[in-house]
């Protein structure tokens, strides 16, 4: 563990320094983790997990799009690839990356595959913290552990083979052998992840609903909205409203918050922009904790819990959320994103 000050606060951090790759290995070496769930997470951990040398076996639904990316990916049906219980009979270390509401929609099943002393691994505090509306309520006679990356899984992927990581946080909601807190340090590490930081099940619930209906998807895409049509209401066209909306956020100044800092984005800019976005920020700030407060609300009454599971346990889920993305798609704003992108030197 190392002691970080993080804005006056100390924090322990795991990173490969205090837990190496060697020892994640030794601590994982008679263990075969079974990644159940082949998505968007499923896909980034077995194959960080399989590089860097781990007993990897993949449980998915026979024959649809998901198996057959696994089987593009090297697993082989049969000897690494298997019906999702089988997969999780076979496994010592099961990664439950089912979707949220498929792992409820599994779990008496799953259940049944635990063997005493295996660990039962989340990425996510959803199933066990809403457990009333859930039902998941692991055996005693297992860990249960969480790493819940701090981003897509298409990330976890793509940092891991660019040499970097994605952080990520840990927990242990139960530790029936004594080695449960190894366990889940190891698998952090072996996932790639660029460092580990503590937290509970529920504080990682809590915050993950939270900020992606916040500031990393749901805010985000609506702030964009508003600016974008408010552009345009004035006379503004497409691409300067997309331009001053998006794109010079995206190709420019998010990398220089990324770099170094909001305040090093901010200084990097012109001195008129400095004093607009000193004096708006509050205003911006300040009209927004309303709405943060009701979702913050929202997250831990479990309104948003029951919205997930009512919407996203339909057989046709997928093709309903698709719908909705395909308007995002197909609106003005994001077809003059499409244009804008062909248009960057290194598309055309
Ligand atoms: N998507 C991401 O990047 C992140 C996801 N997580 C967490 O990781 C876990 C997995 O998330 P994703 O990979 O996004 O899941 P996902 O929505 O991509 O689904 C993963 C797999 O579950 C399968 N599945 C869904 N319903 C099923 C059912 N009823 N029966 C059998 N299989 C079913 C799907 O076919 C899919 O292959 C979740 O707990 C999520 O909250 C955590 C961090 C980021
Ligand atoms: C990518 C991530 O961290 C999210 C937004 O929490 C998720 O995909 O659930
Ligand atoms: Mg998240
Ligand atoms: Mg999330």
């Amino acid at each position: 563990m190392a002691n970080i000050d993080f804005g006056g606060v100390t924090e322990e951090v795991i990173t490969s320094e205090e837990f190496s790759l060697d020892k994640a290995r030794d601590v994982l070496k008679n263990e075969t983790v079974a990644v159940l769930g082949y998505g968007v997470q499923g896909p980034g951990q077995a194959l960080n997990m399989k590089d860097n040398g781990i007993n990897v076996i993949v449980g998915q639904r026979e024959g649809g799009e998901s198996w057959n990316r696994a089987v593009a990916d090297g697993f082989v049906p049969g000897e690494t690839l298997f019906p999702i219980e089988e997969a999780a009979k076979k496994g010592t270390l099961i990664q439950f990356l089912l979707s949220d509401a498929g792992q409820v929609a599994t779990w008496p099943k799953i259940k049944e595959c635990l063997n005493k002393g295996d660990a039962l691994y989340f990425s996510h505090g959803f199933g066990v913290v809403y457990k009333d509306q859930t039902g998941i309520i692991p055996p005693e006679n297992v860990d249960v552990i969480l790493v819940a990356p701090k981003g897509s899984g298409r990330t976890v992927r793509t940092n891991f083979l660019a040499g970097s990581g994605i952080n990520s946080s840990f927990a242990v909601h139960q530790d029936f052998t004594g080695r449960a807190k190894e366990r889940t340090l190891a698998t952090g590490i072996a996932i790639g992840s660029g460092y580990l930081f503590s937290t509970t099940f529920e504080k990682e619930v809590y915050s993950d609903l939270t900020g992606e209906r916040g500031v990393l998807m749901g805010c985000l895409a609506g702030v964009m909205e508003a600016q974008y049509n408010v552009l345009r209401k004035h006379g503004h066209s497409p691409s300067e409203a997309f331009n001053e909306t998006v794109e010079e956020l995206t190709q420019s100044l998010i990398r220089l918050v990324a770099e170094n800092g909001m305040d090093w984005m901010f200084g990097n800019c012109s001195t008129t922009a400095q004093r607009g976005a000193l004096d708006w920020s509050p205003k911006f700030r300040d009209a927004v904790v309303p709405v943060f407060d009701d979702l913050y609300e929202s997250v831990l009454s479990g309104k948003e819990t029951k919205r997930v599971l009512d919407v996203n346990s339909a057989p046709d889920y997928r093709e309903k959320l698709q719908a909705e993305l395909d308007i995002i798609k197909n609106s003005e704003m994001w077809k003059a994103g499409a244009a804008v992108r062909a248009l960057r030197p290194e598309n055309r």
